[in-house]
């Protein structure tokens, strides 16, 4: 892992932009009589107290809004309501998960198991649990894991400073992520296989993308790459900055970063991806000018995160009934696009951090209402029977403006626009404009759709659904929303989950959408450009195809409104990008930026993404490492550069990530790529006289490794520990004078030098290899790999080998370095020791 001293342009901008402050003083946020801060306007974000005392709170816990808004939703029945809102008050435990794609997973789950789940005791237990550390019950294997304290109370209590030391390292290093328990649980639903092509719609920070990707590579060798991949999106630049870097510590080349609108996400058609998902890997690979669908999707939407209150206590003073409305129209986008992407059979997850029920089951009864019998809602009650889930509801309310709406008809003319029929339970006709509907045309509608009781249809199970459903007095919807599962806090501990599993049984009906100027002028930011990149009808057929798919699961004018409590969430710096792209005409465009902008990729503020086929180059780094012909770099390589003299990392990407460039080539660069693949090699210094431009990146080091065959040394422990340890050795310090003798023989520049057990060769069995990339010198050998991870590897060597623990070097910086400057660091000292010795 490198640090990130110098990064592409795609990864520079925006990186520390903080969350607010929830633990400062907030003037808004005055204390009342008992010291609790109230947010007292059921309908506002929050409101000061006339008769408030000086006595400080960090911030409210309570808010008159919320606890009226889900009291009269139902949420929970009536007698859990205090058991309910009491957990909510508390801070949320924290969580994490083993990245089980990490090569020290087993130890590090060893250690939880074996060490501190029987170490850290019951002293640090609340009223809620009695263990301090658990495996989540519910999640595989025992790779998530539930811990008894907050954050805080991690960092401030003394007797769990080694483990949030651990805590701190693991996570550093990319072994652990931590992760909110409940955010773990949609992947799980999706039932991804190593052959999946998989859409993860509002992707960053990232965690749920990672998640994917394990999922998918879990069985995978050392050296091998699956056929699926990952295209993870999200709108926001910065957001995708933190997913790149999340997402970096997987070392995985089936990943593609994309930044786009999800609901305006690209349709491309693609060589070899397969409508059924249930062809065999060779069919699908075969299937010609398929358009770019996914086997699966997830749709983790924005929302207004009120599930996440324990972990992000500011919402209770910001939450209002408002925030979830004003989401439903993109939420309802978002899904239906994610349904429009998806194969014939394939799945789709869409989930929200939200309880509102109209966030949630308005949405899914809104997507299942838009696409008939094209897509059905899955009972998956008997899948994951750990989790402690309630049944999704079939009645619920609108609040808006002060006021409750059980039915369309409550709505005044005025807020007709804001409020949508299709948000109620009994739904939408969507023939009728919306000023039109009247009284009448509801009831035709209630007549249709309302007509089942809240209870009718849930399923008995003996699992642990708890069944919330009731009778709240208004419209009832006939969709089998019991389906759908609602995560509460108060159940296991946790924050709250909305998650709905659907699958796409046929093709999408097309229903013709109402054009508006909103829409058309979106379309043409998207589409823009695509003259200039000459796609013409004839190719564009399939893409043609795949619009009427797309205009079938637009919304009218109404719907298509941008919310303001979304802007918060959605940047629209990209769109102003493309647009500024799509207004130069091709002659301003020469005169303005003098040709550069043919060196561009079509997406200003995105470097372009460029097939690596240098000839010379990769020649010189198959022949400078031995690389066997078994390992294909050709059509494999990409870089962010058209000029080969200036390619500084060189990426490798697997077989359908790179169908899906080729096809983003053909279809005139539609997917707006922010990353993609795994950094195989980045350009190393020739001063110290290496013949090779390239060293290889420790990212990639693993996938290479079983292909080397020349520049790598085998090491015995001893060595490699030493090595390690003190980072930079003259050949005659070596212990194992084989090993020196074999270092001295190298060519000058990287090479690699991995753990034996046995003498001079790596066994075909060893589990997990071991390796690390270094620097040969005239004198000696450095290594390429910053401190911090150095000394993880020294650590995990000792607890493996049941040998000492090093004490940390007290050397340079180099934790923070990355290998670049690792590389000089060691070829400065090299010319000091020259210069001494002559
Ligand atoms: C709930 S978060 C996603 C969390 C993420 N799935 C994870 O597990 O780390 C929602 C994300 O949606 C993104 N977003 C908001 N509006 C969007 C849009 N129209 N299209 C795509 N992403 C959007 C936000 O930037 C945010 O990162």
């Amino acid at each position: 892992m490198t640090g990130g001293k110098k990064r592409g342009r795609t990864q520079r901008k925006h990186f520390n932009k903080n969350r607010e402050n929830v633990w400062k003083f907030n003037k808004k946020d005055k204390p009342d009589e008992t010291g609790a801060v109230v947010c007292d306007d059921p309908d506002t974000v929050s409101n000061s107290n006339p008769h408030a005392n000086t006595t400080w709170q960090p911030f409210s816990t309570q808010n008159q809004a919320f606890e009226l808004y889900y009291k009269a939703q139902c949420i929970v029945p009536f007698e859990e309501w205090d058991v309910f809102i009491n957990v909510l008050r508390n801070p949320l435990p924290s969580a994490f998960r083993i990245n089980s794609s990490g090569q020290f997973f087993k130890d590090i789950r060893a250690q939880l198991e074996e060490d501190f789940a029987k170490t850290l005791k019951s002293d640090t237990t609340n009223e809620y649990e009695v263990k301090a550390i658990r495996p989540l019950p519910w999640y595989p294997e025992n790779l998530a894991w539930h811990l008894n304290f907050s954050r805080m109370e991690l960092r401030k209590n003394q007797m769990l400073e080694r483990f949030h030391e651990f805590l701190k390292q693991e996570n550093e290093i990319g072994n652990i992520t931590r992760q909110e328990a409940v955010s773990m649980v949609p992947p799980l639903f999706l039932d991804v296989l190593p052959h999946h092509h998989v859409l993860d719609m509002c992707a960053a920070p990232g965690s749920k993308t990672f998640q994917l990707l394990e999922l998918m590579n879990n069985s995978t060798e050392i050296g091998e790459v699956p056929y699926g991949m990952v295209i993870a999106n999200d709108v926001d630049v910065q957001r995708c900055n933190l997913l790149i870097h999340q997402t970096k510590r997987m070392c995985c080349a089936n990943l593609i970063v994309t930044n786009h609108e999800a609901q305006q996400f690209p349709s491309c058609h693609l060589n070899s991806n397969a409508l059924d998902s249930t062809a065999s890997c060779e069919g699908r690979k075969k299937e010609k000018h398929r358009q770019l669908l996914f086997d699966r999707v997830l749709c983790d939407v924005p929302c207004s995160g009120d599930g996440t209150l324990r972990k992000a206590p500011d919402i209770w003073r910001k939450w209002h009934a408002g925030m979830g409305n004003g989401l439903y129209s993109l939420q309802v986008q978002i899904a239906l696009r994610g349904l429009a992407l998806l194969t014939v059979g394939g799945k789709m997850v869409y989930s929200t951090c939200s309880m509102n029920p109209v966030e949630n089951e308005a949405v899914v009864s809104e997507i299942l209402s838009r696409c008939g019998e094209s897509v059905e809602l899955l009972d998956v009650s008997t899948e994951i029977p750990e989790l402690i889930r309630r049944p999704g509801l079939r009645t619920w309310k609108v609040r808006d403006k002060g006021l409750w709406l059980s039915s369309y008809s409550d709505v005044p003319a005025h807020r007709r626009s804001t409020i949508l029929q299709s948000m109620f339970p009994a739904g939408r006709i969507f023939e009728v404009p919306f000023d039109d509907v009247n009284d009448n045309t509801v009831k035709t509608h209630l007549n249709l759709r309302g007509t089942n009781c809240a209870n009718q249809d849930v399923e008995d199970s003996n699992i642990s659904i708890i069944d919330a459903n009731h009778d709240c007095n208004g419209e009832v919807s006939s969709f089998p929303l019991e389906r759908c599962m609602r995560i509460l806090p108060h159940d296991q501990n946790s924050g709250a989950f909305f998650i709905a599993v659907l699958r796409k049984k046929c093709h999408l009906p097309a229903i013709a959408a109402v054009s508006n100027k909103i829409h058309s002028h979106s379309r043409d930011i998207r589409n823009g450009g695509e003259e200039k990149t000459g796609l013409s009808e004839d190719n564009c057929a399939d893409v043609k195809i795949s619009e009427n798919i797309e205009e079938s699961t637009k919304l009218d004018s109404s719907d298509a409104k941008m919310p303001d409590t979304q802007l918060n969430e959605v940047t629209y710096e990209n769109v102003e990008n493309i647009k500024s792209v799509n207004i130069l005409k091709d002659g301003d465009r020469e005169k303005k930026d003098k040709g550069k902008i043919q060196m561009q990729s079509k997406w200003r503020g995105i470097d372009p993404v460029v097939f690596f086929e240098d000839g010379t180059s990769i020649d010189s780094i198959k022949s400078f490492y031995g690389i066997s012909q078994s390992f294909q770099l050709d059509g494999h390589l990409v870089c962010r550069n058209y000029n080969v003299n200036h390619v500084k990392r060189i990426y490798y990407i697997s077989k359908s990530v790179q169908e899906v460039l080729k096809l983003n080539f053909e279809v005139g660069q539609r997917l707006k790529i922010a990353s993609l693949g795994l950094k195989l090699f980045e350009r190393q210094s020739l001063k110290d006289g290496s013949t090779c431009t390239f060293r290889i990146s420790s990212e990639g080091l693993l996938l290479i490794l079983p292909y080397i065959t020349k520049q790598i040394l085998f090491t015995p422990l001893i060595d490699f520990r030493h090595l390690l340890q003190n980072r930079n050795i003259k050949f005659t310090e070596f212990i194992n004078a084989d090993f020196s003798e074999k270092a001295t023989k190298l060519l000058l520049g990287c090479c690699i030098v991995v753990l034996t057990n046995k003498e001079n060769e790596v066994s075909d069995t060893d589990e997990q290899k071991i390796a690390i990339v270094c620097w040969k010198g005239k004198n000696s050998l450095s290594v390429l790999v910053s401190e911090t991870d150095g000394q993880e590897l020294l650590q995990r060597l000792a607890a493996r080998f049941g040998i000492e623990k090093p004490t940390p070097s007290k050397s340079d910086s180099a934790a923070k370095h990355d290998i670049e400057t690792l590389q000089h660091v060691a070829e400065q000292k090299e010319k000091t020791e020259d210069g001494v010795q002559h």
